[in-house]
């Protein structure tokens, strides 16, 4: 049966963190992620984490000064961008998450691709010795204009290029029905870099239950590839959270 990982970076927005950690055990999901937990004492996060027996699967570093996406494409910004590594995986190591998403920014270019690849060996070495893992994500040109990662196969390349085992592609079936499309083959082909999956519907970003991608057919076909581990509910709920649920009770 496919599992479900509640994204409470949408998910139980108006609860404390410990308490969406709570709240998303007793709707039945498998596991929970988050996007930049920050502001909550780890300890406490950690609490609730052993508490309901789930585990946070991924976390994002900073996104920088209010209008940034992140700083780890940004030439001229390498210290800040180390820093936002070093603290997210603190962070992660104290709650037991086994992921961290290293977010790009708004650049382009060489110089910033450069940068991008240095700023993720770095990130490879610091995981490495945490037994972690690095996630990249392509996020979509009509939420995030500028975002320097915006395909999968820009993904692809550079992970082959930074080349440490420990880097894998977040695979936002939301985000790549937008830029890419034909998730099914795409899914397919991308299996072996694949190190998380997350959904929402398209074009709304709601409740995987409407738009213009199946996700029956999305589940099944992951399902077939062998692929069992948790899927990221990283949508924005059309009305309250737990009135949104259906789509997982089948
Ligand atoms: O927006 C998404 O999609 C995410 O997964 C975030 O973590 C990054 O913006
Ligand atoms: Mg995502």
């Amino acid at each position: 049966m496919t599992k479900f990982s509640a994204n409470l970076g949408f998910l139980w927005t108006e609860l404390s963190l410990p308490d969406a950690v709570r709240a998303a055990k007793a709707a039945g999901f498998d596991a929970v992620e988050c996007h930049w937990p920050f502001e909550t004492p780890a300890e406490d996060v950690a609490a609730a984490l052993k508490e309901t027996g789930l585990t946070m699967l991924g976390l994002n570093t900073v996104r920088g000064n209010p209008g940034e996406n992140g700083l780890c494409a940004l030439p001229g910004r390498e210290a800040e961008a180390k820093a936002a590594i070093d603290q997210a995986l603190a962070y992660a190591e104290v709650i037991g998450t086994p992921n961290v998403h290293v977010m790009a920014g708004f650049a382009k270019g060489p110089e910033a691709h450069a940068t991008f690849v240095a700023n993720l060996r770095y990130a490879c070495e610091q995981a490495a010795k945490l037994g972690k893992t690095i996630l990249i994500e392509p996020l979509n040109h009509h939420d995030a204009p500028g975002y320097f990662l915006g395909t999968s196969a820009q993904a692809v390349e550079i992970i082959k290029e930074v080349g440490a085992p420990n880097i894998k592609l977040m695979f936002d079936c939301y985000h790549l029905q937008i830029m890419e499309g034909d998730l099914t083959r795409r899914l397919t082909d991308r299996l072996p870099v694949i190190g998380h999956i997350q959904f929402a519907s398209v074009p709304e970003r709601t409740e995987p239950d409407c738009g213009e991608v199946n996700y029956d057919h999305i589940f099944a076909h992951i399902a077939s590839l062998g692929y069992d581990a948790p899927l990221g509910a990283e949508y924005k709920p059309r009305g309250t959270t737990d009135e949104g649920l259906g789509w997982m009770k089948g």
